[in-house]
């Protein structure tokens, strides 16, 4: 039985919608799902977990939110060697670094020795078109591929 963990961070909701629409994808093909907010969440519990999934929407010139900032920091002091790992993001393509938070949250979860079993996922605000409907169904289909099925 695989329980994949769910961490976001989202300010005025966006993220949080990806995340919900991820969720629903992943509870749908049988796995357990926990969605915790990044803000005051502790990375040592990831630990627990056979599958992470982060969401984090992008701020400033291409940072992290401050509601990620804690959680950025504590990760770096947890092992999580070969968990399957993703992570997707909200952004606005007005902006020179679109949804940087997905690549610097990756390259986080790297040096935690995660495997980074799908392409990070970039969302325009929210999924409205086919197109980023689609995207998320792939990116929800190719971390399930990765973890089992609850028997
Ligand atoms: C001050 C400010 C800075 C932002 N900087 C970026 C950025 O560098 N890159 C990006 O892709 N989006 C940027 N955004 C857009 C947000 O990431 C986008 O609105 C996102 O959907 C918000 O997600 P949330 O609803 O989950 O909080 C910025 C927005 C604001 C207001």
């Amino acid at each position: 039985m695989s329980k994949i963990v769910l961490v976001f961070a989202s300010m005025s909701g966006n993220t949080e919608d990806i995340a919900d629409l991820i969720t629903g994808k992943l509870r749908d093909k049988g796995f357990e799902v926990d969605l915790e907010e990044m803000e005051d969440y502790d990375p040592e519990n990831l630990a627990e977990y056979d599958g992470i999934v982060l969401g984090s929407y992008t701020w400033g010139d291409g940072d992290l939110p401050y509601e990620a900032d804690d959680f950025y920091e504590a990760l770096g002091d947890v092992d999580l060697s070969a968990k399957p790992a993703a992570v997707f993001g909200s952004g606005d393509t007005v902006y020179p670094e679109f949804c940087e938070a997905v690549h610097i949250f990756e390259r986080k979860l790297t040096e935690c020795g995660t495997n980074l079993v799908t392409q990070g996922l970039k969302i325009e605000f929210i999924p409205e078109t086919d197109e980023d409907f689609e995207a998320c169904e792939r990116f929800a289909e190719e971390f399930a591929a990765k973890l089992k099925v609850r028997a």
